[in-house]
């Protein structure tokens, strides 16, 4: 039984259409006209407890739509969502009570009061019993530095700092899943580097679920197993990361520049029957690296075509995920 289970989500957002003339915007306040966004579309999949999984795409592509489906701020147009036997929206009360939510965007703290005020309101809103609340505190005290500024109004702390503090009260009440919108947004790489070796704490240690949306390939290199990749709403992608860099062309290539026709060279090696990738790079062209075609059978290959020079490359999964972004395509789909 998953932890998380979305089945069919659906999320169209109406928004009311400006009319073009005055008349047009005065008859349109009386009967509204509405454009629709149809940001997310049919999306499922399970995420099972322990899990800490990406979820990446595009600006736009609708990862916080999701995260706010999940966590019960947004309703679905359609389809399911179960969390740990919740319904988000419906159980809603109850159900805050088993998650931590940070949105790197925005703050859950009081601004105006010192940290310490501040995670005082939240255990006692979330009734976190006294021994939970220290058990998980210490955690942030020992690995995050979180006494340095425990007295100061929110107001005052770093970016960094806040966002520590941010994490920290979203596991105060030790949470079964936490969702993560960006929690290192805006953070120099020491920061990010402590509050990913946090996450990684709470989720390898304290067992807790991890549903992480970010832009940095850092954070997802560090911190998940799984990838969910949505494009235009669309879940793309789900499977692991080392799937993902096979289904992408592994990131392993062969680069060869060549003397003599390229085009002609290209076509022989798209004619293999292996079937790998080809394509140009500048003044290279590359062939996907696999066993099905050796090097002694590629040099063979190559031959007629003058080769100058041949070398491996690996692509970095940023430079993976930007391609995916960029061709839109649908990669093989792991069954969850
Ligand atoms: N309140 C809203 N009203 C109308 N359209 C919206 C609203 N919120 C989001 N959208 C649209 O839904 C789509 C998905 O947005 P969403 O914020 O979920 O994307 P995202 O993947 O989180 O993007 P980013 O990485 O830029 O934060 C976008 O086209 C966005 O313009």
């Amino acid at each position: 039984m998953m932890l998380i289970q979305a089945e069919a989500l659906n999320r169209v957002y109406r928004s009311p259409l400006p009319g073009q003339s005055w008349g047009e915007r005065f008859a349109r306040l009386i009967r509204p006209k509405w454009s629709e966004t149809h940001s997310v579309r049919d999306v499922s999949f399970g995420i099972a407890r322990g899990e800490c999984v990406a979820l990446v795409g595009p600006n736009g592509a609708g990862k916080s739509t999701t995260i706010k489906m999940l966590t019960g701020i947004l309703a679905p147009s359609s389809g399911r969502v179960s969390v740990a036997g919740f319904d988000p929206q419906r159980d809603r009360r109850a159900y805050v009570k088993h998650i931590g939510v940070v949105f790197g965007q925005r703050s859950q703290l009081w601004w105006d009061l010192p940290v310490q005020d501040s995670f005082r309101i939240l255990q006692a809103l979330f009734a976190v019993p006294e021994a939970t609340y220290q058990q998980q505190l210490n955690l942030f005290r020992r690995e995050g530095g979180l006494d340095e500024f425990w007295l100061r109004p929110v107001r005052t702390l770093s970016l960094g700092q806040r966002m520590l503090c941010e994490i920290a009260a979203s596991f105060l009440h030790a949470p079964e899943v936490v969702f993560l919108d960006e929690p290192t947004i805006g953070l120099d790489l020491e920061m990010k580097a402590r509050m990913r070796e946090l996450i990684r704490q709470i989720n390898r240690d304290a067992g807790t679920t991890v549903l992480i949306t970010s832009h940095d390939v850092g954070d997802i290199e560090k911190l998940s197993q799984r990838l969910l990749l949505i494009d235009h709403g669309q879940l793309k992608f789900d499977g692991s990361l080392a799937h993902f860099r096979q289904s992408a062309g592994d990131g392993h290539w062969w680069a060869a520049k060549l003397g003599g026709d390229r085009d002609a060279a290209q076509a022989l090696l798209a004619g293999h029957p292996a079937g790998l990738a080809v394509r140009h790079n500048g003044d290279w062209l590359e062939v996907a690296r696999d066993e099905r075609l050796p090097l002694p059978e590629l040099l063979q290959l190559l031959a007629p075509f003058a080769i100058h020079d041949i070398k491996p490359v690996e692509q970095s999964l940023e430079d993976l995920l930007h391609g995916f972004y960029l061709a839109g395509k649908v990669g093989a789909r792991e069954a969850a």
